[in-house]
């Protein structure tokens, strides 16, 4: 198991690295004598290394050590939130008020105060919640099985999210609106991007979407794949899911001798608000990932620092002037954090701003962000870049800082203090060094520490012992000016000659105009990125800190042609307009289809289809999938088409019409049925195949999935459903013990499930789950009076037959009714 060329590790090395992992808080297995103690004991929550680092950093005063290593050792309490779209938003925050505070409280354990769960108070209208059990708690304890039940369930339909209460901060201090474009360029598992989609969402009309949208981009594929499972519990078609390098994302920009359109503001796209929750090392998230701490090393943050920066300049250059852009970290340590911030503003020369928002959320504990830190290296502290000794000089960065100065202008003459041990390439020695190694180094004391110049005090940190939390940093910054084009001074090892990552798109024009810099192309920017990488350890070591799954490469260069030309040949994924293994986004014009299913669900005019709707298949006669999108999203399409498809769109828009391919389906009037998520979209739009069914109609149909028409409580219901067409059909839940009658209102409170109207019964169309949920909240919500009348109806309505009840049993679960 050799190491490859360059010190990398091989494709073997780095899975025994990411098995390796564990999570120390479940290990049920103890270690036996013969298994491989890697750096040290894994199930220590202690490592010297870190205790000195932060101690020497000074992040927490002195006086406070021990209570914030204290918090450190101990499990993260769960948090969670309450989707403020969902439509039983008040049910459930209701029943967390009502019910779970006070059943809850007789866990607590006798004498001890605190609250077993309360809403975090810094949170709008206690849509945050903080549980003082920790999650191996909720899973051991049996009596508090019912809430945990509750957060399973909630959680897996989309009421509920359960997330960090730090990691919930970032959004609010971004101050989305509902017309706003929105770029969250490191979005996966997509937390956040949830979140920033519930406020865009937040006060748009049934049936209505807003004017702004959310591109939400990894550049893991397969954490692009959760973030997509986690925001289909969204129902939106405001978001466009991609898979760039963050630091490279597109910039979609429609040149000026384009002359099919006018060059507008439309074509080029920029962000109202950016989040660039970037890859750090992670250790705010010790509580929750304890085998960090056997890990931890100032390697990681180091290596990662560059990346960081790149990635920040690049969402600076993608925000609009006068917009707003969140940098954040869960990593406690200034290299990721102020120093990052200072870099940006240093390279952007006051078109960045440090916004003070300390008026903002008055009840959320924060901390000023350091002025003065230090680096560390391989052991060696050094407080300027002038100490660093040559050959460190391509890890060790002037930007790392505090004053930010290059090589150059510290002079480079007679610093290269060079320290026993200094020369060490082995990363495994690198790491024991850190761990047992006293970071001394009696020449920095003979210099004066740095401060820095910007107003770092106006970012925020969050430490764990002010609100019982994990640890995050946040700095929130504004665009008052164009970037300027800058040219940075050459730097010996760094290499590359210029500071490309503020190319975006108006500020590309910029660096058109001026001569000085007509030889930069997004391929140096590219080239000058990859000399500054951190190394793949550092960055596995990273994702694990960011969440569950494991870094994954970008996808595996080819030789293809080359649309982007700029692009270099790293990253030659896109094959005449396409992404290689990506399906292609095609806008669905077949005019038969689209009228046919007006036709079928009485859809009205005012509802717009023309390029509303998109598929993934180019062929278009085999089409199973219809995707709605908002105008927005149409506007990104239009634009990303006329470039030539830049952008690499993994998942795009609201699925609202899914072909049946069974032979029931096939021989319905329309074939496509409406999808659960698609369905609050296009109800108040649909006139025919919709019916309002009693409460305990909506039940019986809940409870067994399969009703025959004759067996509704509501024979007039029965009837109505019999001379529905055979095929998909909507129905209402409505007030009192008999459908309603005449045109149905719909608003935000209204439920509704898409059904199939076979034969002889109509069959529920909605998960298991998610039937199983509704009918609970249903039951919930019935008032006494509904229940007497019930109670005369509660038996069971016969059984259904043949095909009818071989899709009554489940089996059609949102993928089309099956049998013959
Ligand atoms: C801190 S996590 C993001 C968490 C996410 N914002 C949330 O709230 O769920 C950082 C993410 O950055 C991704 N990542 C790492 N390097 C990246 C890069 N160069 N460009 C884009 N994403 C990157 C990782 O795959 C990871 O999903």
């Amino acid at each position: 198991m050799g190491r490859e060329k360059g010190g990398k590790k091989s494709r073997t090395q780095r899975k025994h690295f990411q098995e390796s992992r564990e999570n120390v808080w479940n290990s049920k297995r103890p270690r036996s004598d013969s298994d491989p103690i890697p750096f040290s004991n894994p199930f220590a929550t202690q490592n010297l290394a870190f205790d000195h680092y932060y101690k020497d950093q000074g992040i927490v005063s002195s006086q406070e050590w021990d209570a914030f290593v204290q918090l450190l050792r101990t499990p993260l309490p769960a948090a969670f939130r309450i989707n403020s779209t969902s439509r039983f938003c008040e049910d459930i925050r209701s029943q967390l008020e009502n019910d779970f505070v006070h059943s809850l409280q007789a866990e607590v354990v006798e004498g001890d105060d605190t609250e077993a769960i309360l809403p975090l108070p810094w949170y709008p209208d206690n849509l945050a919640w903080h549980s003082n059990f920790s999650r191996k708690q909720l899973r051991k304890n049996q009596t508090l099985g019912r809430f945990h039940e509750f957060l399973k369930i909630e959680n897996e339909i989309g009421n509920i999210t359960r997330q960090e209460a730090v990691s919930m901060v970032p959004p609010l201090f971004l101050d989305v609106h509902s017309n706003h474009f929105v770029l969250d360029m490191c979005a996966a598992p997509g937390s956040k991007t949830f979140q920033l989609l519930e406020i865009l969402h937040h006060s748009t009309k049934v049936g209505s979407l807003p004017d702004g949208m959310v591109i939400a981009n990894d550049l893991d594929i397969q954490r692009c794949n959760l973030l997509i499972h986690q925001t289909k519990r969204m129902c939106t078609a405001n978001l466009i899911v991609t898979n760039h390098e963050a630091q490279h994302f597109p910039g979609c920009l429609l040149e000026k001798h384009y002359d099919k359109m006018e060059l507008d503001q439309e074509a080029q796209l920029l962000f109202d608000r950016v989040l660039c929750d970037v890859p750090c090392s992670g250790d705010g998230t010790l509580r929750k990932a304890p085998d960090l701490w056997r890990k931890w090393n100032t390697g990681t943050g180091n290596g990662l620092h560059n990346l960081q920066v790149l990635i920040a300049m690049r969402g600076a250059s993608l925000l609009k002037v006068g917009g707003r852009m969140i940098y954040s970290t869960c990593s406690m340590n200034p290299i990721e954090n102020e120093a990052v911030v200072a870099e940006v503003l240093r390279r952007c020369g006051g078109s960045i701003e440090l916004v003070d928002v300390s008026s903002e959320l008055p009840q959320l504990t924060r901390r000023p962000g350091l002025k003065r830190w230090k680096v560390c290296d391989k052991g060696k502290w050094f407080i300027s870049s002038k100490d660093v000794p040559k050959f460190r000089r391509n890890v060790v960065l002037p930007s790392m800082f505090p004053n930010g100065r290059s090589y150059q202008d510290v002079g480079d003459s007679n610093c290269n203090i060079i320290m026993e041990g200094d020369i060490n390439t082995d990363d495994a020695k690198g790491h024991i060094e850190d761990n047992t190694q006293a970071m001394e180094n009696p020449a920095m004391l003979e210099f004066t520490e740095e401060d820095s110049d910007f107003p770092l005090e106006r970012c925020m940190r969050f430490v764990p012992h002010d609100q019982n939390t994990g640890a995050f940093f946040i700095a929130v910054l504004q665009k008052v000016s164009a970037l300027p084009a800058i040219q940075v001074k050459p730097r010996k090892a760094v290499g590359k000659q210029v500071d490309t990552a503020n190319q975006g798109n108006e500020d590309a024009h910029e660096l058109h105009a001026n001569p000085l810099l007509e030889n930069i192309s997004e391929g140096n920017s590219e080239a000058n990125v990859n000399e500054n990488e951190p190394n793949e350890t550092d960055l596995k070591v990273n994702s694990v800190a960011c969440e569950e799954t494991d870094f994954k490469e970008a996808q595996e260069p080819c030789s293809i042609e080359i649309i982007t030309k700029n692009t270099p040949g790293k990253r030659k994924l896109q094959f005449q307009g396409k992404w290689r293994g990506i399906d292609p986004v095609v806008f669905f014009k077949d005019e038969g289809i689209i009228n046919s299913i007006k036709a079928f669900y009485g859809i009205d005019d005012q509802f717009p289809f023309n390029g509303h709707l998109v598929t993934r298949n180019s062929d278009t006669s085999h089409v199973k999938r219809i995707y709605y999108i908002s105008k927005s999203v149409k506007d990104v399409l239009e634009l990303n088409f006329s470039v030539g498809q830049q952008l690499k769109i993994t998942s795009v828009g609201l699925k609202v019409f899914e072909r049946q391919t069974s032979c029931e389906g096939r021989s319905a009037q329309c074939s496509f049925r409406i999808t659960s998520e698609g369905l609050p979209l296009i109800l108040p739009h649909i006139s025919k195949q919709i019916l309002s069914a009693s409460v305990i109609d909506f039940k019986h149909l809940l409870q067994y999935r399969a009703v025959k028409f004759a067996d509704f409580v509501d024979a007039k219901f029965g009837e109505s459903a019999a001379n529905l067409m055979p095929g998909c059909c909507v129905i209402v839940l409505g007030e009192g013990s008999r459908a309603a009658a005449g045109t149905l209102q719909v608003d935000e409170s209204t439920v509704a499930i898409g059904c199939w109207k076979g034969r002889a019964s109509l069959t529920v169309m909605v998960g298991a789950l998610e039937c199983q949920e509704l009918l609970q909240r249903l039951l919930m919500r019935l008032d006494t009076q509904t229940e007497k009348d019930s109670s005369m109806h509660e038996d069971q309505p016969s059984g259904t037959k043949g095909d009818e009840a071989q899709v009554a049993n489940g089996k059609n679960e949102e993928a089309g009714v099956t049998g013959c």
